[in-house]
C-alpha cells in the first residue's frame, strides 16, 4: 500500500510549526517574567522585619509626585505587592478642558476644528486621546497585535477554503492517499486557526481592560483631587445624579463595547476585502458588482429600520442606576427606616422604580423582536441565497457556453449528479478520452464550486456580521454619550473658574465670573472675615439666597476660641463650608491658616470602610502614619485621652474591620472624631455640633482637652450653654443679622453668667411645666372615667 507523503514545506506544516514555536516562546517569556516578579516580591518582603510594615516612600517617588500603595496579596495577607500610581498630569486636564468646553457649539460651527461632523465620531475622537494617550504604549501594541491576528485569521480562512475544496475533489476522484494527506493538513492548520481565534478574543478582553484602566484613572484623578469635584458636581449637574453608575458601569460597558466592536467590525471588514479580491478572479467583476449592490441595498434597508438602540440602552442604564441607588439607600439607612417602620413606603418606592425599569426593558424586547425578524431574514437567508447563485454562476455559465457551442452536456445533471456518478464509477477503467476529460472537468468544477461556495458564504457571513454591528454601533453611541457627558461635566467642575451652576445670564452680568471673593491662605494671626456674604450656590449666583447679611466681618486671633451661635438653618455650617472651600466666596476677603493647619469635623460623623486604626487616623493611611513616626501605642494613648481605651479591649485589636457607623454609639462616634483631631494636631479645628451626643461632663472634658493640647477651636452650635468654653461668640439671629461678643471682658462675663443662669432656670421651669402638665392630664383622664 502506498504511503501518505507529507510535504514538510507546505503551508499547513509551516504554519503549525511556527504557531507551536511561537506559543512555546511566549509561555517561556511569561514564565520568566513571573519568576522575576516573584523574586522581586520575595526580596522586598524579606526586607520587612515585621508583618505589614511598610517601607518609606522613596525620595524619587516623592519628587515625581507619584504615590505608592501596598496591597496584601490575596493568598497571603502578609506578603505585600507594591503598586506605583503615577502623578496626575494636571497640564493634560487643563488642556483637555478646552476640547470639551463648547463641544456642541463647535460641532455645529462649520469652521470648527473638530475632525468629524458626526457627533458620535467627534466624541470618540476626544475619548480616544485618553484610551491611547501615547502611541508607543501597551494599548497600541495590543491594538496592532489584534490587527495582525485579524488579517491572519482571514488568510487562514482562505487556506481552509482551498483545502476544503481539495478534500472534496479528492473524495470525488477517489484518491485515498491525497485525501488522507489533506486530512492531516486540515488537522495541522486547525491549530493555528484555533490559536488565532482565541488570540483575537484574548486581545479584545485585554484591550478593553486596559482602556478601562486608562479611562477610570483619568476620571478618578479629576473626581478625587483637592478641587473636591465629588462634592461640587452636585451643584452643576442635576442630571448626573447617579455619578457612581457612570464611573463604574458605563465606563466598563463603553470600553468592552468599543473593543468588541473593533473586532466584530474589523474581522468582517478584512474578510470582505480578502474574499472579494479572491472571488473577483474566480467569478469576475460583474458578480462582485452584484454582491456589492446587494450589500448596499440591504444596508440601506436595515439602517432605515434600525431602532435607536443607543437611546434605549442609555435610558435603561439610567433606570438601572436609580433602582440600584434606592437599594443602596435602604442598606445605608436600614436602622433609621427600621425605627420609622418605613418598610412599606420604601417598598412602594422600589416597586415604582422597578416597574418603570421593567416597562422599559419590555419595550426594548418588543422592538428588538421585530427588528430581529427583518435582520435574520435579510442577513441570514437572502444573503446565503445570493451566495449560492454567485457560486453556481461560473459552473452554469461554463456549461451554458459549452452547450451553445455544441460541446457540452446538460449542465444541471453534470453538477447535481456529479458526486453520485463519480463515486459510483470509482475504480472502473474507462478508455474513452472524452469521458475521462469530462470527469476531470466535473471534479474541477466541483472543487471550484466548493471553494466559491465556502468563500461566498463566509462573505455573506462577514457582510451580515458587519450589518449586525449596526446594532452594536447604535448601542455604543449610547454609552459614548454617557461617558462623554461625564467627562464634560468633570472638566467643567474641575476648572478653577467653576461657577457652581450659576446660569449663563448671571455669569454674563458679572462679566465672565460671578465668584469675585479673595481667599488668602497662610494667615498666621488666626481667621479673618471681611464683608463676606453667606450665599447658597445655586443658579442665581450671588443674587441667590443670602443666609446672613452681606457683610460678615470678624477676626479670631490665634489664642481665641470662637462660638458661632444661631438657630437651625441660619447658616452656621455654611460659614464652615466657605472656609473649607466647598462653597464659593462670591465677594469679600477671607484670611485663614493653611488647609493643613485646619481640621473640620462635620455634623454627620463619617466612618471610612476599613479597620479600627483607619477610623482614628482618617484621612491618613497607615503608610502615612508610619512615615509620621507614629505607631499603634500612640493611637492607644489617644484613645485613652478621649476615654475610649475600652474599645481596644472590646474589639480586640486595631486591625479589626467592621461597619463602624453601626458599631459605635452616638457619643462614641463624637469621641472618635476628637481622637482624629488629637492624631492630626491641627492649629485650628472647626467643630460642627460635635458634642451634642455626649454628656455635659464629657463635653466639658473634651473642650478642656483641646485647650490643654493648645488646639484652637471654632464651634458651631445652637446651644448657648457652650459659651463657657469660648472667648468669642458670633450670634446670628432670626433675620440673618449677626453680632460679635467678647466673652473675656468682665462685663460680658457677668452678662453671660446671668444669661446662663436664666437659661438654666427656664430649663428647670420647663421640666416643672412638663411634670405639672402630666399630673393635670392624669387627673383629667381620671375624671372622665368617673
Ligand atoms: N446644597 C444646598 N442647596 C440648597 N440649600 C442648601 C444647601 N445646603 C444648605 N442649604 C440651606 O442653607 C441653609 C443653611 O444651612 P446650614 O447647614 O448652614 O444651617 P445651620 O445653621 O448649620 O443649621 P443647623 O444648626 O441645623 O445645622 C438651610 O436652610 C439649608 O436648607
Amino acid at each position: 500500500m502506498n504511503r501518505v507523503s507529507i510535504n514538510y514545506q507546505s503551508r499547513p506544516v509551516i504554519l503549525f510549526l511556527t504557531t507551536l514555536a511561537g506559543s512555546l516562546g511566549f509561555t517561556a517569556i511569561f514564565c520568566i517574567r513571573s519568576l522575576i516578579h516573584l523574586y522581586k516580591d520575595y526580596v522586598y518582603n524579606r526586607k520587612l522585619n515585621r508583618p505589614l510594615l511598610i517601607r518609606q516612600s522613596s525620595s524619587i517617588l516623592k519628587k515625581s509626585g507619584a504615590r505608592e500603595l501596598y496591597v496584601p496579596k490575596p493568598k497571603d495577607e502578609l506578603t505585600l505587592k507594591r503598586i506605583v500610581i503615577p502623578k496626575p498630569n494636571q497640564d493634560l486636564y487643563a488642556l483637555d478642558k478646552y476640547l470639551y468646553k463648547n463641544f456642541d457649539k463647535r460641532l455645529h460651527d462649520t469652521q470648527s476644528s473638530l475632525l468629524f461632523s458626526s457627533r458620535f465620531l467627534s466624541q470618540i475622537a476626544l475619548i480616544w486621546r485618553i484610551l491611547i494617550p501615547k502611541y508607543y504604549l501597551k494599548n497600541t501594541y495590543l491594538l496592532l497585535s489584534q490587527c495582525f491576528f485579524l488579517v491572519l485569521r482571514t488568510w487562514l480562512s482562505l487556506l481552509v477554503a482551498k483545502l476544503d475544496g481539495q478534500i472534496v475533489k479528492n473524495l470525488i476522484g477517489g484518491n485515498g492517499r491525497k485525501f488522507a494527506r489533506d486530512l492531516i493538513y486540515w488537522l495541522l492548520i486547525a491549530f493555528p486557526a484555533s490559536y488565532t481565534n482565541a488570540a483575537i478574543k484574548y486581545l479584545t478582553n485585554r484591550l478593553a481592560l486596559s482602556f478601562r484602566a486608562n479611562l477610570t484613572r483619568y476620571i478618578h484623578d479629576m473626581y478625587l483631587d483637592n478641587k473636591m469635584v465629588y462634592y461640587k458636581i452636585a451643584f452643576n449637574s442635576p442630571t448626573l445624579v447617579n455619578i457612581d453608575q457612570y464611573i463604574t458601569n458605563d465606563v466598563e460597558k463603553f470600553c468592552s463595547s468599543i473593543c468588541s466592536l473593533f473586532s466584530s467590525m474589523g474581522k468582517p471588514a478584512i474578510d470582505l476585502v480578502f474574499f472579494l479580491v479572491y472571488l473577483r478572479d474566480a467569478l469576475g467583476t460583474g458578480a462582485i458588482i452584484g454582491i456589492f449592490a446587494n450589500y448596499f441595498l440591504t444596508a440601506t434597508v436595515l439602517k432605515r429600520y434600525t431602532p435607536s438602540f443607543g437611546k434605549l440602552s442609555k435610558k435603561r442604564t439610567q433606570l438601572e442606576g436609580t433602582y440600584y441607588n434606592q437599594h443602596l439607600n435602604i442598606i445605608t439607612n436600614s436602622e433609621e427606616i427600621g425605627f420609622y417602620k418605613g418598610s412599606v413606603t420604601e417598598r412602594n418606592k422600589l416597586l415604582e422604580t422597578f416597574d418603570k425599569l421593567m416597562k422599559h426593558i419590555n419595550k426594548e424586547i418588543d422592538i428588538t423582536f421585530t427588528y430581529n425578524i427583518l435582520e435574520d431574514y435579510v442577513l441570514k437567508y437572502t444573503w446565503s441565497a445570493w451566495g449560492y447563485i454567485f457560486a453556481g454562476l461560473p459552473v452554469f455559465l461554463d456549461d451554458f457556453l459549452k452547450y451553445v457551442s455544441g460541446e457540452g452536456t446538460n449542465s444541471t445533471t453534470a453538477i447535481t449528479a456529479a458526486p453520485t456518478i463519480s463515486t459510483s464509477t470509482t475504480g472502473v477503467t474507462n478508455n474513452n478520452d472524452t469521458a475521462t476529460e469530462s470527469r476531470a472537468n466535473e471534479r474541477q468544477n466541483m472543487r471550484q464550486f466548493i471553494i466559491n461556495k465556502r468563500l461566498l458564504l463566509s462573505l455573506a457571513d462577514a457582510g451580515s456580521r458587519l450589518m449586525y454591528s449596526l446594532k452594536d454601533i447604535s448601542e455604543l453611541t449610547g454609552y459614548t454619550d454617557r461617558v462623554f457627558e461625564l467627562l464634560t461635566n468633570l472638566h467643567k467642575v474641575h476648572s478653577p473658574r467653576f461657577q457652581y451652576g450659576a446660569n449663563d445670564k448671571v455669569i454674563a452680568e458679572e462679566g465672565g465670573s460671578c465668584i469675585n471673593g479673595t481667599i488668602q491662605n497662610d494667615y498666621r494671626r488666626g481667621v479673618r472675615f471681611e464683608n463676606i456674604p453667606i450665599i447658597i450656590p445655586l443658579a442665581q449666583g450671588p443674587e441667590g439666597t443670602n443666609l446672613i447679611t452681606n457683610n460678615l466681618s470678624f477676626q479670631v486671633l490665634n489664642n481665641w476660641n470662637l462660638l458661632i451661635l444661631g438657630h437651625n438653618g441660619c447658616g452656621k455650617t455654611s460659614i464652615a463650608r466657605i472656609m473649607a472651600g466647598l462653597w464659593p466666596l462670591y465677594y469679600g476677603l477671607l484670611l485663614k491658616p493653611n488647609d493643613d493647619d485646619i481640621y473640620y469635623l462635620p455634623q454627620k460623623c463619617y466612618f471610612t470602610q476599613g479597620n479600627l486604626r483607619e477610623q482614628i487616623i482618617y484621612p491618613y493611611s497607615y503608610n502615612d502614619m508610619l512615615e509620621m513616626g507614629y505607631n499603634d501605642d500612640h493611637l492607644f494613648h489617644i484613645l485613652r485621652e478621649v476615654k475610649l481605651e475600652y474599645l481596644l479591649t472590646r474589639e480586640g485589636n486595631f486591625n479589626v474591620r467592621k461597619d463602624w457607623k453601626d458599631v459605635f454609639s452616638g457619643g462614641e462616634k463624637q469621641r472618635i472624631l476628637i481622637a482624629r483631631v488629637l492624631f492630626k494636631k491641627p492649629k485650628l479645628v472647626v467643630l460642627d455640633e460635635l458634642t451634642n451626643a455626649v454628656s455635659t461632663d464629657v463635653e466639658g472634658y473634651l473642650f478642656e482637652l483641646l485647650e490643654r493640647k493648645k488646639i484652637r477651636y471654632i464651634t458651631l452650635s445652637h446651644r448657648p450653654l457652650l459659651m463657657k468654653y469660648h472667648d468669642l461668640v458670633l450670634e446670628i439671629d432670626e433675620v440673618g443679622s449677626w453680632s460679635l461678643h467678647d466673652l473675656t471682658s468682665e462685663e460680658n462675663l457677668q452678662t453671660i453668667d446671668k444669661e446662663i443662669s436664666e437659661i438654666e432656670s427656664k430649663l428647670s421651669q420647663v421640666d416643672q411645666w412638663e411634670k405639672r402638665k402630666q399630673v393635670v392630664e392624669l387627673y383629667l383622664d381620671g375624671k372622665k372615667e368617673e
